[in-house]
């Protein structure tokens, strides 16, 4: 066997290598194209390509990525997930707004600029992609570099630098190619003036601009433009077509959000349609069919994502996709093609980090046939969101008004948390965990924080609903003190107590 970059391509249990890379330098070498089990997952090792990766290594398969850009981690480690959370966590810093309440609104430091906003995220992007690598090279998983669509049903082209395409055989196949920021003609996107949520974290100004209209208030748009709001000397609009924010979050919890936003200076202009929107003078003007116009120093465009799919020649195989570009899977992340597998942002909804990696832990133990580990909590739903807005909101299980719409008796529980020692000592003390459940059976329904720390304790309802306890377990329980998980025990007591005095 020839030796390529001192790596000589070996046969583990018969899975055959098909492509040696050096994951630094991308110097690459081919075998001929005679292999069989080969998983190619592509593209760009989003969280899905990566567990996927990982758990075929387990099962002894040799895995090829083709990744169009050079940087592992996907959307999620580059424009999505990591650099937002990064981002909040530096205006939360920059701005002292968790600590206003003890040292006052001055306690922000002044003349707060991207750059010191995007140093902290480019940081974090980088040690992510470090782990990934260090996960991937341990795993001794290839890294192809370029541009990957099918030429048949068990091959596919890659298209690199060097413009010499070239063609990988695999036996089983994962899509994870993700999303884009959706455009529209009627909002010029230009990443100088409107932008989208890739365009600003490449936004090249030291400057914030003073003002902005955020279009679409669904999860990106309200995380940035409740990020936005908590800057010193910044105006934001949120803009939606629909009547209301965040439809599937809870109407009390999203009501709470917007109360803290509107304290803050964030005006909603809600149930609107953009009729124009042009650049004027420094800044952007919209015009609504409502007859309203608005001028803002910057516009944020996030009203939903494009599936990547377009350039796959999926239609050449056989596998379709439907308007927003989205691939059909069944319930084993399997294509009409059941060697073709899919999953991520790119099969639709829930289009979360968490659960994309899940669905490509899923898809490789049903290629590899590891059915004993098949079993997910992802199928029963009892997953949980994390909107990582200011405050920061997160839920597990049933809304009060999926309840109501279902016909379904329940109590609420409540722990304010200003009523939590844990939260005045931060002196954030703006939050609320709501626990509805069964007032007969006592069984858990559904679990919704807002406040600082909503994303983390979220959990300790996750794996209570998923173990099927009753609200008297955290009546029961003894929780560490001072601590935000004691707010279950305050939230149990209030909605037990609620019972008692109804009864
Ligand atoms: C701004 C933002 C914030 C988010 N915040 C959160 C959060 O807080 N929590 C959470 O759980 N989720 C969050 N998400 C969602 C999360 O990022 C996605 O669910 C996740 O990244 C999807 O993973 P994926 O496996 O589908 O691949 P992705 O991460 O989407 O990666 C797909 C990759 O494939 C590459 N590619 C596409 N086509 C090709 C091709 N033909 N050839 C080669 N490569 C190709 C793309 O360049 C991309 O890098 C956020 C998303 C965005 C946009
Ligand atoms: N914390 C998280 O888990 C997190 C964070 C960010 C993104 N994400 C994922 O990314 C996905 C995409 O997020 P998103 O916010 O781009 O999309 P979205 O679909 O959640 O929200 C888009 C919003 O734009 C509005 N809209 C659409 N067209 C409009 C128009 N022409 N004018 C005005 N408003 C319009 C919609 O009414 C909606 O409220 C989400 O589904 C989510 O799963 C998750």
């Amino acid at each position: 066997m020839r030796k390529v970059n001192g790596i000589t391509p070996t046969s583990a249990n018969k899975q055959i290598f098909v492509v040696i890379c050096h994951s630094h330098n991308f110097m690459r070498y081919y075998l001929p194209n005679r292999y069989d089990q080969v998983m190619i997952s592509f593209p760009n090792l989003g969280p899905s390509a990566v567990q996927c990766a990982i758990e075929s290594v387990k099962k002894g398969k040799k895995v090829a990525v083709i990744d169009k850009k050079a940087g592992v981690g996907g959307v999620c480690v580059h424009t999505g997930t990591i650099p937002s959370k990064t981002f909040r966590e530096s205006v939360l810093h920059l701005s002292g707004y968790r600590h206003q309440g003890f040292y006052g609104k001055s306690y922000a430091r002044d003349n707060i600029t991207l750059k010191d906003i995007l140093g902290r995220v480019n940081t974090v992007i980088a040690n992510e992609m470090d782990v990934i690598q260090a996960q991937l090279k341990a795993a001794r998983v290839d890294l192809i570099p370029g541009l990957a669509r099918f030429e048949n049903e068990h091959e596919v082209s890659v298209e690199g630098d060097s413009g010499q395409p070239t063609r990988l055989r695999g036996s089983k196949f994962l899509i994870a190619c993700g999303t884009r920021p959706a455009h529209s003609p009627l909002v010029p996107v230009d990443g100088k003036v409107i932008l989208d949520s890739d365009d600003i974290l490449n936004y090249d100004t030291s400057k914030l601009p003073k003002s902005w209209i955020v279009v679409g208030a669904g999860v990106i748009g309200m995380e940035y433009a409740s990020m936005l709001n908590v800057l010193p000397g910044i105006n934001v609009t949120v803009v939606d077509g629909r009547s209301e924010i965040l439809t599937f979050c809870d109407d009390e919890i999203v009501s709470s959000l917007k109360m803290e936003m509107r304290h803050n200076g964030a005006r909603f202009l809600l149930g609107e349609s953009i009729k124009s929107c042009e650049h004027f003078k420094n800044g952007v003007k919209v015009e609504f069919n409502s007859g309203k116009a608005m001028f803002a120093e910057a516009l944020l465009y996030c009203v939903g994502r494009q599936a990547n799919t377009g350039g796959l020649n999926l239609e050449a195989v056989g596998l379709s996709r439907n308007p927003r570009g989205l691939i059909t899977v069944n319930e084993k992340y399997q294509t009409s093609h059941p060697h073709i597998y899919s999953a991520g942002d790119c099969i639709g909804a829930p289009s979360l980090a968490s659960t994309s990696m899940e669905q490509g832990r899923l898809a490789a133990c049903d290629m590899w046939s590891n059915k004993d580990q098949t079993t997910s909590q992802l199928e029963s739903g009892n997953y949980p969101y994390g909107i990582y807005t200011i405050p920061e909101i997160s839920m597990v299980g049933k809304t009060e008004q999926q309840l109501t719409k279902e016909g379904v008796n329940y109590a609420v529980g409540l722990a304010k948390f200003s009523e939590l020692a844990k939260s005045q000592m931060g002196g954030d003390i703006k939050g609320t965990l709501k626990i509805l459940f069964d007032p007969d059976t006592q069984k858990l329904l559904g679990v919704h924080a807002i406040g600082h720390g909503a994303t983390e304790i979220i959990h300790i309802g996750q794996v209570a609903m998923a173990m099927d306890c009753t609200i008297t377990y955290f009546r029961d329980a003894v929780f560490n003190y001072p601590t935000l998980a004691e707010g279950y025990r305050v939230a149990a007591l209030n909605g037990l107590g609620r019972l008692t005095k109804e009864h």
